[in-house]
């Protein structure tokens, strides 16, 4: 079932001449993992803001379409509860952290000290989340004199602390080395497990080839290419719109190799190249 549509909705920040988001349309559907990728400013970030309700809330201009969460126009919820049903990690976690907790615990417990639960479950569901997002060691430090990865750790938990249906994560991976991205994709398929939908804007697309089932490609804010990850990432279009391609498809397409079939993965192209034999 779909939990959130967009139906032909465009945005046009004010006084700027252009849409920043023209024309989008897509249905997400429950326990599923979006990839989205595109070149710097095709619009990503925005497209997330109007589904976390921030546009036209908090940001003014021209917003027009449909947007429908759980079949209701999402203007019709309160954005205040909308932050327990649709879940986001800004790009930055610098602007995530509240600034007003002092220790990673108190932090994750934040959100959920509005939700009216005991602090025994409120204890329990932040040790929870400490253990997923590792951050055990840290659980009683200021989250402002961590590491930029360590930030994004717990601006991480404490969306999830709030148990959303949906999870936006915009470039959730940007300043993680690679143990910590692929410890960050880890979550992101625990989370899928859980039921959760996931919208990941994510530059690292050999990670996304691994762990989306669909892939949305944005270019000059315009939804461009969509559809399952294995026909999206293995095709040459991509690269066009200045996104990329993973390394192994790049190698395919460039190899005798190149045929109606490219792995997205080396251990799919392994097993490829094992049956061949
Ligand atoms: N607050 C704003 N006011 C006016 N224009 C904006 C604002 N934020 C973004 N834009 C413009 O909207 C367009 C889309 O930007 P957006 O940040 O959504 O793209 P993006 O794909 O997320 O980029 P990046 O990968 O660089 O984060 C760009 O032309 C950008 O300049």
């Amino acid at each position: 079932m779909s939990i959130l549509s967009l139906r032909n909705v465009s945005y046009q920040y004010p006084l700027e001449a252009e849409k920043a988001v023209k024309h989008i349309s897509f249905d997400l559907k429950e326990g599923k993992v979006y990839g989205v990728i595109g070149a710097n400013e095709s619009g990503k970030t925005t497209l997330c803001n109007i589904m976390r309700g921030f546009i036209p809330e908090l940001y003014k201009g021209e917003l027009t379409g449909e947007i429908l969460y759980k079949g209701k126009d999402i203007a019709e919820y309160n954005i205040g509860d909308l932050a327990s049903e649709i879940g986001y990690s800004f790009q930055n976690p610098f602007t995530q952290i509240s600034g007003v907790k002092e220790t990673v615990f108190e932090e994750i417990a934040y959100g959920m000290e509005n939700l009216g639960i005991s602090r025994e479950q409120m204890t329990a569901r932040v040790n929870e989340l400490a253990a997923l997002f590792n951050l055990e060691e840290l659980i009683n430090e200021n989250p402002f004199e961590l590491s930029g990865g360590q930030k994004q750790r717990v601006a991480l938990a404490s969306v999830t602390a709030l148990d959303p249906k949906i999870i936006i994560l915009d470039e959730p991976t940007s300043q993680l080395d690679p143990k910590s991205t692929e410890d960050i994709f880890k979550v992101v398929e625990h989370l899928k497990k859980q039921g959760k939908t996931i919208f990941l804007v994510e530059h690292k697309v050999d990670l996304l080839a691994e762990y989306c089932d669909e892939i949305f490609l944005l270019s000059g804010g315009e939804m461009v290419m969509q559809g399952k990850t294995k026909d999206i990432l293995s095709d040459e279009k991509v690269l066009k719109y200045g996104a990329g391609l993973p390394q192994i498809v790049l190698y395919f397409l460039q190899s005798e190799l190149n045929n109606a079939n490219i792995p997205l993965t080396v251990e799919a192209a392994y097993q490829m190249l094992e049956g061949s034999e």
